[in-house]
């Protein structure tokens, strides 16, 4: 006789005020209020994982399980274990709310999921991870012990494992309390009151990024490559220890308003926080869709990119690399939209938005595992770029730069690229994943170089990119 006990989660769908969705503030399908409140409701002292932007949003707490592998290998092991857990509806939910469309209809804005969610609530066992740039090295899937599951179509779920029982009441106590005036977009949280911050010894000083800029762009002079993406790191450390939930918060607001479209998706996964602008892949209900970032300028000066040889052919080849792995991905139907320019706090980037369809037997760990690593951080030839990595990259990457973000036990989901995030750093230098606040944190940013890169350049760009980091967590311009 069988007696393994099956995993027991229970979910509820929630009835929550419009403020939560940002009604009448952002348009619809924009998640940041929605982030934002689910933060708030979180009992204070537990370190959050998120994922929020436009689409499935995740804020949860603890954890339930984990898979450690390549992204493939984990989201199978994750996807196995989700389909053979047992998820029950707690009685009374207010199940069937009327469903809003989503507003500004744009190729990231997926597919109601809701009616799934209702019908197979295991659907609600979302996962979030974080993967390296070497995508022969093993990252990890999180399913947390709560998760608070928000839809744009502005639906919200509570999924709990039992032993978390008393935690997911505290947070249904709370969305009561907290939940008519969740925390409101636009103000800034507690993150840190940008006082007693001081700069950690350089990993790479301008002295080391030249020399590797000047390496990188002899070889590719040399014709061993077209594009190379290098990076590098600022660390810093506070006095006083950083909240990860008020950083998430405040990496969700956008005081000026100047950003008519998603700025990105934030993120508390693992060892990084961020707000990452790039998809790899996101997939909801059959349909495909990937942004690709790659040339970059001031912000405000999107434009000009358009009539700069240099940065036009920087995004070809990072459009180029994604297109060309369609087929291979299983992807359908594709089509590549015009180049544009996204405006992002820092800086403008030359976008590309590609749609298809997900062809059988693809999902999109599958897919993100054929396009992983794109142009857009690694460079082209791929095997070529990755080897000049390997001899002038001037940091380990690690997790930035890899797939960051959620999968569902259906294979729908997204992953983005890690980037514009900081890594956590604890007092022996190692990842903690755990602690609630953070005092070190390492800044991470890269830049692709073409053979007419600088180091100056590139330097400012990468500093600029690391703005938004330093911004949140209240790292003034004076401290050097
Ligand atoms: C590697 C990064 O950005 C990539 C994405 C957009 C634009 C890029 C660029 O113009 O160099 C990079 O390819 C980063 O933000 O750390």
């Amino acid at each position: 006789m069988n007696t393994t006990k099956r995993t027991q989660f229970y979910a509820t769908e929630l009835a929550l005020p419009p403020s939560w969705y940002g009604v009448g503030q952002v348009p619809t399908g924009m998640a940041q209020p929605w982030g934002q409140a689910a933060l708030s409701v979180l009992p204070p002292g537990l370190r959050p994982k998120v994922w929020v932007g436009r689409g499935v949003c995740v804020v949860g707490v603890g954890l339930s399980k984990s898979f450690s592998g390549t992204l493939s290998e984990a989201s199978a092991a994750y996807r196995k274990w989700a389909n053979e857990a047992e998820v029950s509806w707690v009685p009374g939910s207010p199940l069937g709310a009327a469903d809003v469309a989503v507003e500004r209809d744009t190729a990231l804005a997926p597919t109601n999921l809701a009616p799934q969610f209702r019908e197979d609530p295991r659907l609600l066992l979302a996962a979030l991870g974080a993967f390296p740039f070497d995508s022969k090295a093993s990252g990890r899937l999180e399913v947390p012990q709560v998760a608070l599951i928000g839809v744009p179509h502005l639906h919200s779920f509570l999924i709990w494992h039992e032993d978390a029982q008393a935690l997911a009441t505290e947070v249904l106590q709370r969305i009561g309390v907290l939940g008519q005036h969740p925390y409101p977009l636009g103000a800034q949280g507690v993150a840190s009151d940008g006082k007693g911050w001081h700069r950690l010894a350089p990993e790479v000083d301008f002295a080391a990024w030249e020399g590797s800029i000047e390496g990188a762009t002899s070889a590719l002079r040399a014709g061993r490559a077209e594009k190379v993406v290098l990076a590098r790191s600022e660390s810093f450390a506070c006095e006083t220890g950083v909240d990860v939930r008020a950083l998430t918060r405040d990496l969700l607001a956008d005081p000026d308003q100047r950003c008519q479209d998603v700025r990105g998706w934030a993120f508390a996964i693992g060892d990084l926080v961020g707000l990452s602008p790039e998809v790899l892949a996101q997939v909801s209900a059959g349909h495909f869709a990937a942004r690709v970032l790659a040339g970059t300028s001031l912000p405000g000066h999107g434009q000009e990119l358009f009539n700069d040889p240099k940065e036009v052919r920087e995004h070809e080849i990072a459009r180029e690399s994604v297109i060309s792995k369609l087929n291979e991905a299983g992807v359908q139907g594709a089509q590549a939209g015009e180049v544009s320019i996204l405006s992002l706090p820092n800086v403008d980037h030359l976008q590309s938005t590609i749609t298809g369809q997900v062809g059988e037997g693809s999902d999109v760990s599958t897919i993100t595992e054929v396009f992983h690593p794109t142009a857009a951080v690694c460079g082209k030839p791929r095997e070529a770029a990755a080897e000049l990595i390997a001899e002038f990259d001037p940091i380990v990457r690690e997790n930035f730069t890899g797939p960051v973000g959620y999968v569902l036990p259906n294979g729908d989901g997204q992953w983005n690229l890690a980037l514009r995030c900081a890594q956590t750093l604890d007092e022996d230098g190692l990842a903690d994943a755990h602690s609630p606040e953070i005092s070190r944190w390492r800044l991470l940013a890269g830049a692709g170089i073409m053979p007419s890169s600088t180091a100056q350049h590139e330097w400012d760009e990468t500093g600029r990119k690391m703005g938004l980091m330093r911004q949140v967590l209240g790292i003034n311009e004076d401290v050097r």
